[in-house]
């Protein structure tokens, strides 16, 4: 074993030495006659004994043996070939010394090891870990088991370089995997924990590594979700996923399995859970019964729909006594008689206090930990536990501040953005939930739950996610929780959900984002006349979530989980665009195709208040007016693809961007059951198409107050989407465009679905959206809203600003228009 490592270390500092590969011949006598060299040799004799007797490799005066190319750091050598080399031709003074030096250094750490305990570590954990498989490996495997030791990395000779290559979370990363890799010698994942390999089908089973004796790959797969494993790679929620690789699967890999998820929505789970097969007309096994909304039916185990109080484990929010329990002991987290907030509290069990009731029954809470607690709490907690989204530091600088400004210019003049900013700057640069007096439960998702809340000492309420991390790490959630927060973290539009800040109080996690007063479309959809949406209106709503998708493609986002549920309805009307958690991140590469030529193909143009190119009129959603604002012009077919028939489309001159990652592909079983792509049941991947296939699911929803595919139960819905051909019922009444529209979007194939070559850009030209005037879409009057005194004044909030819009652009305001284009 000692020789083992002597070897390693004469290996590593060999490759000082290795410009020089001359085998020496230890026969030889030194050359010259300086009587220093006699010296000098005396002394190499010296270096000589030392050397053999540790069988190491001799050194000498610009030459080194040759080293065995097949020898490498890390592996286990034969230390013959090595002392069999001896040496007799003089060397330098400096390289006797070095060698002299190099044979005492490997002494001592001879030395140490013996004097080590036995058992004690005396490998990098690389080092444990791969020899641990190597063992087991000679026990288990079977066949290609040997292959499996090239997983070791040969390059890589000490532990740091090691720990470089060893998969992200031998080195304490996340679980997912990113990395794909075709070859058995790449970034292969390994789970610490399970050390017995089994076959599976036709590979060997690793827990997380699929080794396909077929083919040599190793695939990373996750234990219980064989589906996944193909696509764990594109599905990490931190990593930006390489545009348009088209990996190929192992064989076992092609095995549909999900979970379903609270509102009906999916997650990987094992294959026999739901599906036995996801090839086309293949029986699929019954699934779990949950509905689609959740705020009306919540028919969940008790273990798959968590509670409010299991989301946020530790703490239970109590409307009526404003109060937060703490569900470990049922102790009421409540000081009575407490100094006002911006005084010292004392420290509570826990580390989280409630600092007493508002004015109108709110409470305002401390997290007394990163306060207020004793010097390792703080330490502890200036790190982690208060940290504002702007910077990474605990307190903000006028150059973080001036960053997030420069990131966010929509945000620039947001009160609330301001206000956050005032009470960072009081408090240090700390955020807590003690800084906010929360007011009400608005929801309960499936990893958090959202209070509205006011920000002490200000009239601003905001929306704050709680998220518990012990809940998130325990249930494996804490990737989507990721996910979300990253996602939030760059989004800077109007019709998605602003992050204000976020910081963990006592392991939750908070999200602090912008209040949505007027509830979500499926909500609101109940209240319409019908329960379907008038078809100007649902072509407002559509519009402004067509703009927000195209806007999350351009960042490399697939959306993934458009529904009605998730979008929710700002005070002034317009949209919000939520939940992220289900998202999958990509990237994306926006491009500007050119027109191939104008004039010939210029649409014909419609007569009309709206037909000339110049345009401004903010309010021009009429379907009448069938002009948009910036005149549209043909686009040269993409790829060579043909330009299908089917849905209307209006041709464009103008230079087009298309942004959306069209490449991407995932494999995850992730979604609605009534809103899942065909492309996502068959486990065939999927790409950004996936949300225009929602997209349509969404505008036959508002049109017809119910999805299309719908079946009996979830597993007759899901044989719908990809066996049913789409139809229309006769009423309510939808013009030709909307049912075109749907038509091109609910396409089966992704590949021939409207908007799956040039994005969202083909959709907005759809006639259906003709007379929309996309950049000006946010001065569009919203619909009205039922039960309107609920939404406040959103109605005249929005006419307030469509007239300013409106004199901005007037001719008196110099024709310059002062809106925030997006
Ligand atoms: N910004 C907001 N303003 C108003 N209500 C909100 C806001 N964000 C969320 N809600 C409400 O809180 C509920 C829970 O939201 P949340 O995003 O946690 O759950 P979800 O939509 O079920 O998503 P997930 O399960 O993925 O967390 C939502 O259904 C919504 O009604």
């Amino acid at each position: 074993m000692s020789s083992r490592y002597g070897i390693c270390e004469i290996v590593e500092l060999e490759d000082e030495f290795k410009s020089s590969d001359r085998v020496i011949d230890k026969g030889k006598k030194p050359q010259g006659s300086n009587h220093i060299v006699d010296d000098i040799n005396k002394l190499f004799e010296a270096i000589n004994v030392r050397t053999s007797y540790h069988g190491l490799t001799p050194l000498s005066g610009g030459t080194t043996p040759r080293r065995n190319p097949s020898k490498r750091p890390m592996r286990m050598s034969t230390s013959s070939s090595y002392s069999a080399n001896g040496y007799s031709e003089p060397v330098s003074l400096k390289q006797a010394l070095r060698g002299l030096c190099i044979s005492q250094a490997s002494e001592m750490a001879a030395l140490k090891r013996l004097s080590k305990p036995p058992g004690s570590p005396a490998l990098s954990e690389f080092g444990k870990i791969a020899n641990s498989y190597k063992s087991d490996n000679s026990s288990t495997f079977v066949g290609q088991v040997k292959e499996v030791k090239v997983l070791i990395p040969e390059e890589n000779t000490s532990m740091a370089a090691s720990s470089r290559t060893m998969p992200e979370y031998l080195q304490g990363g996340p679980k997912m995997k990113s990395s794909y890799n075709n070859s058995p010698q790449s970034s292969v994942q390994f789970n610490k924990k399970e050390k017995s390999p089994k076959r599976v089908g036709t590979g060997i089973r690793l827990n997380e590594i699929l080794y396909e004796p077929e083919s040599g790959n190793v695939l990373p797969m996750i234990e219980s979700a064989l589906h996944e494993k193909k696509c764990v790679a594109y599905d990490e929620p931190s990593k930006p996923v390489v545009n348009g690789s088209k990996h190929k699967p192992a064989k076992s890999v092609n095995k549909a399995s999900f979970n379903l998820r609270r509102k009906g929505r999916l997650q990987s789970m094992p294959s026999s859970t739901f599906i036995s097969s996801n090839k086309l007309g293949k029986p699929i096994k019954p699934i779990k019964t949950v509905s689609r909304n959740k705020n009306i039916v919540k028919k969940k185990s008790k273990q798959d729909l968590p509670s409010a109080t299991s989301v946020i484990e530790n703490v239970t929010f109590v409307p009526d006594t404003c109060q937060l329990v703490c569900e470990r002991c049922h102790c009421a987290l409540k000081e009575p008689n407490l100094p006002p907030c911006n005084s010292i509290s004392t420290e509570v069990k826990h580390g989280f206090s409630q600092r007493g009731c508002g004015s109108n029954g709110s409470v305002i809470y401390n997290n007394t930990n990163f306060k207020y607690g004793d010097k390792s709490d703080f330490t502890q907690s200036s790190n982690s536990s208060s940290i504002c989204e702007y910077s990474s530091s605990t307190s903000i600088s006028e150059e973080s501040s001036r960053c997030s400004i420069g990131n966010r210019p929509h945000m620039s003049m947001d009160s609330r953005r301001t206000a956050i900013h005032d009470m960072m700057k009081r408090n240090n640069g700390f955020l807590g939930l003690r800084h906010f007096n929360l007011l009400k439960k608005l929801g309960c998702g499936d990893i958090g739950t959202v209070y509205l809340a006011e920000l002490v000492g200000t009239n601003l309420r905001y929306a704050i996610k709680v998220m518990d991390n012990e809940f998130l790490e325990r249930r494996k959630k804490m990737p989507r929780a990721h996910t979300e927060r990253e996602i939030l973290r760059i989004l800077d539009h109007p019709f998605l959900p602003t992050l204000y800040a976020h910081f963990v109080s006592d392991n939750l996690s908070c999200l602090v984002m912008d209040y949505c007063p007027g509830g979500d479309l499926h909500v609101l959809r109940q209240k319409q006349p019908g329960r379907y949406y008038h078809e100007q209106a649902a072509r407002f709503y559509v519009a402004e979530v067509l703009i927000s998708l195209e806007y999350l493609h351009m960042l490399g986002i697939v959306y993934r989980d458009l529904k009605p549920e998730n979008i929710l309805v700002q005070q002034d009307g317009h949209i919000k665009l939520t939940d992220f958690d289900l998202s999958l991140r990509c990237s994306s590469n926006p491009t500007i195709l050119q027109s191939l030529s104008s004039g010939a193909m210029e649409p014909p143009r419609m007569s009309g208040p709206c037909a000339g190119s110049n345009c401004i009129d903010p309010f021009c959603i009429k379907p009448t007016c069938q002009m948009s604002c910036f005149s549209p012009r043909i686009l040269p077919t993409c790829k060579g693809k043909k330009t299908k028939p089917g849905p209307m489309t209006h041709h464009v001159s103008l230079p087009q961007l298309v942004a959306e990652p069209t490449e991407a592909r995932s494999n995850s079983f992730v979604g609605t059951h009534e809103y899942l792509a065909p492309e996502i049941i068959k486990g065939d991947g999927h790409g950004s198409a996936v949300d225009w296939w929602t997209f349509g699911i969404f505008l036959y929803e508002l049109l017809y107050g119910r999805s299309p595919f719908k079946g009996t139960g979830n597993d007759e819905t899901l044989a719908n989407v990809v066996l049913q051909s789409l139809n229309f019922p006769d009423t309510p009444l939808v013009s030709f465009q909307a049912r075109d529209l749907i038509n091109g979007l609910l396409v089966k194939e992704p590949e021939n679905r409207l908007g799956s070559q040039k994005g969202a850009a083909e959709i907005k030209q759809h006639p259906f959206f003709s007379g929309i005037n996309w950049a000006l879409i946010r001065c569009t009057i919203p619909p009205e809203l039922p039960g309107e005194s609920d939404i406040g004044m959103a109605k005249s909030a929005s006419m307030e600003k469509a007239t300013k819009c409106v004199d901005y652009n007037g001719p008196a305001a110099g024709g310059h228009p002062e809106f925030e284009l997006f």
